[in-house]
């Protein structure tokens, strides 16, 4: 299972939650990675963790003010991007473009997506991976592989009708051990977290938790 910590912009210590985020990843060998503010790519990839951006611009080097480029995160030792984040939405042509900005730097992808009809339609863009959010559910601590079960089995059969290659993550309210294990029983490669961690008094006892049914 692959873990992708989102920090969003919450008013966590990223270099201490990256820092328990790697030796966990390391004492346990479970794939654990951290997508901090694009301010912090360089701090936090320091730490040795997997460390992903949470959205990359449609562009190239250029007049692009305000713009994330691919180039810059990959310089700041970013390996993966998130894109289409349900707080991040793009405009599919924008959509396609970033991923072709993802591809310049050769960075690991996943777009996220609300239901099963979008992840088919996401998964037609040729991602590496891609995560199911229901949106009502993220931030809550209910977690999307309990309350809502079938949005991920169809979100798994909706990339494999598409392409077989795409993962499927899951995402939204996952938090503890549990979770991930009922997400994993439902056919997702991985999941995609945010305030369970990043909110969490604890991070490194939050993760420890986390991973503990595949470590
Ligand atoms: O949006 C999410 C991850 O990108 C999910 O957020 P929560 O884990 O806080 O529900």
């Amino acid at each position: 299972m692959f873990v992708l910590v989102n920090l969003k912009a919450y008013p966590c210590d990223p270099v201490a939650v990256a820092t328990a985020a790697h030796e966990v990843s390391e004492s346990t060998g479970v794939r654990i990675a951290i997508a901090p503010q694009a301010a912090h790519l360089s701090a936090v990839a320091d730490t040795g963790v997997e460390t992903w951006v949470q959205h990359v611009s449609p562009v190239e080097h250029g007049s692009h003010t305000g713009s994330t480029l691919a180039e810059a995160a990959a310089d700041a030792g970013a390996v993966g991007a998130l894109l289409n984040h349900s707080e991040n939405r793009l405009k599919l042509a924008d959509l396609d473009a970033s991923l072709d900005a993802a591809e310049r730097v050769d960075f690991e992808t996943i777009v996220c997506a609300n239901d099963p009809d979008q992840i088919a339609a996401a998964a037609a863009l040729g991602p590496d991976a891609v995560a199911v959010e229901p949106p009502e559910l993220i931030g809550t601590g209910t977690p999307v592989s309990k309350a809502d079960p079938d949005i991920v089995r169809d979100a798994v059969d909706a990339a494999a009708a598409v392409d077989a290659s795409v993962d499927v993550l899951c995402g939204a309210g996952i938090s503890t051990g549990e979770d991930l294990a009922s997400a994993q029983d439902l056919g997702a490669e991985g999941v995609l977290l945010a305030s369970g961690v990043a909110k969490a008094d604890d991070p490194r006892a939050a993760l420890e938790d986390l991973v503990d049914p595949v470590a």
